[in-house]
Protein backbone atom coordinates (compact mmCIF):
# COMPACT_ATOMS: atom_id res chain seq x y z
CA UNK A 1 0.00 0.00 0.00
CA UNK A 2 1.17 3.33 -0.71
CA UNK A 3 -0.20 6.86 0.31
CA UNK A 4 0.62 9.60 -1.58
CA UNK A 5 0.56 13.16 -0.49
CA UNK A 6 0.77 16.04 -3.60
CA UNK A 7 1.25 19.57 -2.20
CA UNK A 8 -0.48 22.19 -4.28
CA UNK A 9 1.63 23.18 -7.08
CA UNK A 10 2.47 26.96 -7.58
CA UNK A 11 3.46 26.83 -11.36
CA UNK A 12 1.35 23.68 -12.91
CA UNK A 13 2.08 24.72 -16.20
CA UNK A 14 5.84 24.25 -15.87
CA UNK A 15 5.58 21.04 -13.89
CA UNK A 16 5.51 17.32 -15.36
CA UNK A 17 3.39 15.71 -12.22
CA UNK A 18 3.75 12.31 -11.91
CA UNK A 19 5.48 10.42 -15.10
CA UNK A 20 3.39 8.23 -17.47
CA UNK A 21 3.34 4.46 -16.18
CA UNK A 22 1.15 1.19 -15.63
CA UNK A 23 1.61 -0.63 -12.25
CA UNK A 24 3.38 -3.73 -11.14
CA UNK A 25 0.83 -5.43 -10.33
CA UNK A 26 -2.58 -7.59 -10.76
CA UNK A 27 -4.36 -5.45 -9.83
CA UNK A 28 -3.80 -1.83 -8.12
CA UNK A 29 -7.30 -0.30 -6.16
CA UNK A 30 -7.02 3.15 -5.27
CA UNK A 31 -9.13 5.92 -3.12
CA UNK A 32 -8.58 9.09 -4.37
CA UNK A 33 -9.64 12.59 -2.39
CA UNK A 34 -11.75 15.61 -4.53
CA UNK A 35 -9.04 17.21 -5.83
CA UNK A 36 -8.30 15.08 -9.15
CA UNK A 37 -5.14 15.23 -11.77
CA UNK A 38 -5.16 11.13 -12.13
CA UNK A 39 -5.85 10.82 -16.25
CA UNK A 40 -5.58 7.66 -18.11
CA UNK A 41 -4.56 7.00 -21.95
CA UNK A 42 -7.20 5.89 -23.76
CA UNK A 43 -6.95 4.95 -26.99
CA UNK A 44 -4.03 7.72 -27.60
CA UNK A 45 -5.82 10.66 -25.66
CA UNK A 46 -5.22 11.47 -21.72
CA UNK A 47 -8.51 11.21 -20.19
CA UNK A 48 -9.25 12.71 -16.57
CA UNK A 49 -10.21 10.27 -14.06
CA UNK A 50 -12.31 12.38 -11.91
CA UNK A 51 -13.22 11.52 -8.42
CA UNK A 52 -16.17 10.56 -7.51
CA UNK A 53 -17.33 10.21 -3.90
CA UNK A 54 -17.02 7.01 -2.43
CA UNK A 55 -15.48 5.35 -5.46
CA UNK A 56 -12.18 3.53 -6.06
CA UNK A 57 -10.28 3.47 -8.93
CA UNK A 58 -9.56 -0.32 -9.81
CA UNK A 59 -6.35 -0.36 -12.58
CA UNK A 60 -6.15 -3.69 -14.53
CA UNK A 61 -2.04 -3.94 -14.55
CA UNK A 62 0.79 -5.80 -16.62
CA UNK A 63 0.67 -9.09 -14.40
CA UNK A 64 -3.23 -9.60 -15.13
CA UNK A 65 -2.51 -8.47 -18.86
CA UNK A 66 -0.07 -11.32 -19.26
CA UNK A 67 -1.94 -13.88 -17.38
CA UNK A 68 -5.06 -12.76 -19.23
CA UNK A 69 -3.51 -13.24 -22.92
CA UNK A 70 -4.66 -9.63 -23.39
CA UNK A 71 -8.45 -10.33 -22.63
CA UNK A 72 -7.67 -7.43 -19.64
CA UNK A 73 -5.58 -4.37 -20.69
CA UNK A 74 -3.09 -2.78 -18.43
CA UNK A 75 -3.61 1.18 -18.20
CA UNK A 76 -1.02 3.77 -18.81
CA UNK A 77 -2.08 6.74 -16.19
CA UNK A 78 -0.25 9.87 -14.82
CA UNK A 79 -1.44 12.63 -12.28
CA UNK A 80 -0.99 16.14 -13.97
CA UNK A 81 -0.26 18.90 -11.45
CA UNK A 82 -2.29 21.08 -9.70
CA UNK A 83 -2.55 24.26 -7.98
CA UNK A 84 -5.26 23.20 -5.84
CA UNK A 85 -5.17 20.38 -3.08
CA UNK A 86 -3.26 19.06 -1.23
CA UNK A 87 -4.33 15.92 -3.06
CA UNK A 88 -4.16 12.35 -0.96
CA UNK A 89 -4.87 9.12 -2.52
CA UNK A 90 -4.13 6.14 -1.34
CA UNK A 91 -3.06 3.41 -3.56
CA UNK A 92 -3.37 -0.88 -2.84
CA UNK A 93 -1.08 -3.01 -4.70
CA UNK A 94 -2.45 -6.47 -5.55
CA UNK A 95 1.29 -8.58 -6.62
CA UNK A 96 3.31 -11.34 -6.42
CA UNK A 97 5.23 -10.37 -3.13
CA UNK A 98 7.40 -11.97 -0.50
CA UNK A 99 10.40 -13.95 -0.67
CA UNK A 100 9.59 -16.59 -2.94
CA UNK A 101 8.10 -14.11 -5.31
CA UNK A 102 10.80 -13.34 -7.71
CA UNK A 103 11.06 -16.45 -8.96
CA UNK A 104 7.65 -17.62 -9.65
CA UNK A 105 6.36 -18.08 -13.30
CA UNK A 106 3.93 -16.26 -14.79
CA UNK A 107 2.42 -16.30 -18.32
CA UNK A 108 -0.78 -16.71 -20.12
CA UNK A 109 -3.52 -19.09 -17.78
CA UNK A 110 -6.58 -19.23 -18.94
CA UNK A 111 -8.49 -21.51 -21.24
CA UNK A 112 -8.42 -21.80 -25.22
CA UNK A 113 -5.65 -18.94 -24.81
CA UNK A 114 -4.67 -18.85 -28.57
CA UNK A 115 -3.02 -17.80 -30.48
CA UNK A 116 -0.68 -17.72 -27.27
CA UNK A 117 0.59 -13.93 -26.60
CA UNK A 118 3.21 -14.14 -23.82
CA UNK A 119 5.85 -16.41 -23.58
CA UNK A 120 6.30 -17.10 -19.44
CA UNK A 121 8.62 -14.91 -17.50
CA UNK A 122 9.51 -14.79 -13.65
CA UNK A 123 8.57 -11.39 -11.51
CA UNK A 124 12.64 -10.61 -11.43
CA UNK A 125 12.69 -10.82 -15.19
CA UNK A 126 9.58 -8.93 -15.49
CA UNK A 127 10.49 -5.99 -12.67
CA UNK A 128 14.15 -5.99 -14.77
CA UNK A 129 12.60 -5.21 -17.96
CA UNK A 130 10.23 -2.34 -16.62
CA UNK A 131 11.03 1.30 -16.26
CA UNK A 132 9.15 4.11 -15.67
CA UNK A 133 10.28 5.68 -19.08
CA UNK A 134 7.31 4.88 -20.96
CA UNK A 135 8.04 1.32 -22.49
CA UNK A 136 5.93 -1.11 -22.17
CA UNK A 137 7.66 -3.83 -20.34
CA UNK A 138 5.65 -6.59 -20.73
CA UNK A 139 5.90 -6.40 -24.85
CA UNK A 140 9.68 -7.64 -24.11
CA UNK A 141 7.37 -11.15 -23.42
CA UNK A 142 5.17 -11.07 -26.45
CA UNK A 143 5.45 -13.56 -28.64
O1 LIG B 1 -2.14 9.03 -6.75
C1 LIG B 1 -2.71 8.61 -7.76
O2 LIG B 1 -3.73 9.10 -8.25
C2 LIG B 1 -2.17 7.41 -8.49
C3 LIG B 1 -0.94 6.81 -7.86
C4 LIG B 1 -0.33 5.78 -8.74
O3 LIG B 1 -0.50 5.77 -9.94
C5 LIG B 1 0.52 4.72 -8.17
O4 LIG B 1 0.77 4.73 -6.96
O5 LIG B 1 0.94 3.85 -8.95
FE1 LIG C 1 0.17 3.94 -10.80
Amino acid sequence: MAAHYYPPCPEPHLTVGTAKHSDTTFLTVLLQDGVGGLQALISGYWVDVPPVTGALIINVSAFLQARSNDAFKSVDHRMVATNTGPRVTVACFFEPSGPAASGRVYGPNIKDASPLRYRSFTVAEFLEAYSFDGKPALDRFRL
